[in-house]
C-alpha cells in the first residue's frame, strides 16, 4: 500500500502494527524508529522492521505513511523532530489516547503538503513494550480519526484503506468529541482501577497477602487494568485533563447516590441500577462486540429475578 512506512515508537501499538503491516504486506519498506537504544534492538532481534534508527528524522525522511505511537506526552517533541523532513504528499498520523492535546501539540509542525491525520484505534492490552505486540491486536476493533477541518478526502480514504487492512473499523469524530467519550469508556476505567487497587494496597496490614490470595475474584479485573503502562497512563491524565475532570465529578455524584442508597437500606434503588447495567453488558454482547476480559462473553448472563432486599 506504501512505498515506505515509518513507525515512530515500537512499543504494543507500534509493534502491533509492524507484525500486521508485515503480514499483510503493506509496505516496501518498514523503518522503525525509538527513542531507547535497548528497545531499538529488542525491535530488530524480533525482525519487525526493515531499517531501525534511534534518530526518528531518518526514519522519517521519504516516508509515505508516518505513524507516531509514543505516549501522547512526547508526540509534540516527535512532531517538532520529523516536520521538516516529511515530504509532500506524506500522510502523519498517530495513535494517541487523546487527541485534542495532540493535535494541539503536533499540527503546529505539519507543513503544508503533508497530510496530518490524527488517530486512535481502541485496542490494547495492559501490556507495553515491543515484545507485547501481536498481528491480530486491531482486528474488528475501532479505529477513529479526527480530521481536521482542512483534510483532503483521498488522504483520509487513503489511510482509511490501511487500517481497514489492519483488520480495524473506521470511525470519524471531532476531537473534543472523543476526548469526552473515551474519558467515560476508557479513561476513567483505568484511573478508577488505579484507585481501588491503590486503596487496597494502602491497606497493608489486611491485604499484601489478601490481594494476591482473593485475586480471583472481581478485584483481579481491576489488578489487570491497574498494571497499565505508568508512562502512558500519567500522560493521558495530564492530557485530556478537562473531559476526565468531567467524567470524575459526574461518577462521584452517582457513587454518592449509591452510597446513600446503600446507607438507606434502598433496595429498589440498588437493584434498578445493578438491572440496568446487567442490561448495558447483555447488549455489548448481543451487538457481537469483542472484549478484552478473557472471560467476557462466556458467563451466561440471564435475567434479574427481582428480590425485596432482606
Ligand atoms: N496500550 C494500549 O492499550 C493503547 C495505547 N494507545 C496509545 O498508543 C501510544 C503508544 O502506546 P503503547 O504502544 O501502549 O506504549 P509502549 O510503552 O508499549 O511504547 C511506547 C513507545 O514509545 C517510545 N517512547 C517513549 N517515550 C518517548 C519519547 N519521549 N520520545 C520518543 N519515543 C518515546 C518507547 O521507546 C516505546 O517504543 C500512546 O499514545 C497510547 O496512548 C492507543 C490504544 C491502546
Ligand atoms: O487494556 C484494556 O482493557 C484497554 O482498555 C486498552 C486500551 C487502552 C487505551 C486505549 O486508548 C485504548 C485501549
Amino acid at each position: 500500500m506504501f512505498e515506505k512506512i515509518a513507525l515512530i515508537g515500537i512499543g504494543l501499538i507500534g509493534s502491533s502494527l509492524a507484525r500486521v503491516i508485515r503480514c499483510e504486506n503493506l509496505a516496501g519498506h518498514l523503518a522503525i524508529s525509538t527513542r531507547s537504544a535497548d528497545t531499538l534492538k529488542r525491535a530488530e532481534q524480533l525482525k519487525l522492521g526493515d531499517s531501525y534508527t534511534t534518530d526518528p528524522v531518518e526514519a522519517a525522511r521519504n516516508a509515505d505513511l508516518v505513524i507516531v505511537s509514543v505516549p501522547v506526552g512526547a508526540s509534540g517533541a516527535v512532531a517538532e523532530a520529523i516536520g521538516p523532513v516529511l515530504k509532500k504528499g506524506a500522510i502523519l498520523t498517530d495513535v494517541g489516547s487523546t487527541k485534542a492535546s495532540v493535535i494541539a501539540q503536533m499540527a503546529p509542525h505539519v507543513s503544508q503538503g503533508v497530510h496530518f491525520i490524527p488517530g486512535h484505534p481502541l485496542a490494547g492490552t495492559e501490556k507495553s513494550g515491543p515484545d507485547a505486540g501481536f498481528p491480530d491486536l486491531f482486528k474488528n476493533r475501532w479505529c477513529i480519526f479526527t480530521p481536521l477541518p482542512d483534510t483532503e478526502p483521498a488522504a483520509l480514504e487513503r489511510l482509511s484503506e490501511f487500517w481497514r487492512r489492519c483488520g480495524a473499523n473506521i470511525d470519524t469524530m471531532d476531537p473534543a468529541h472523543h476526548d469526552m467519550t473515551l474519558a467515560i469508556v476508557s479513561h476513567l476505567p483505568h484511573i478508577i482501577a488505579y484507585n481501588i487497587v491503590g486503596t487496597a494496597d494502602d491497606l497493608e496490614a489486611v491485604t499484601k497477602s489478601e490481594v494476591i490470595k482473593y485475586s480471583a475474584s472481581g478485584f483481579r479485573d481491576f489488578t489487570r487494568l491497574a498494571a497499565s503502562d505508568p508512562t502512558m497512563w500519567r500522560d493521558v491524565c495530564l492530557h485530556n485533563k478537562d473531559a476526565i475532570l468531567e467524567m470524575l465529578a459526574r461518577f462521584s455524584e452517582d457513587l454518592a447516590s449509591l452510597q446513600r442508597a446503600i446507607r438507606w437500606g434502598d433496595g429498589d434503588k440498588l437493584f434498578d441500577l445493578f438491572t440496568r447495567t446487567r442490561a448495558v453488558r447483555r447488549s455489548i454482547i448481543e451487538a457481537g462486540q469483542d472484549i478484552d476480559a478473557p472471560d467476557f462473553g462466556r458467563q451466561a448472563v440471564g435475567s434479574p429475578e427481582k428480590k425485596t432486599a432482606e
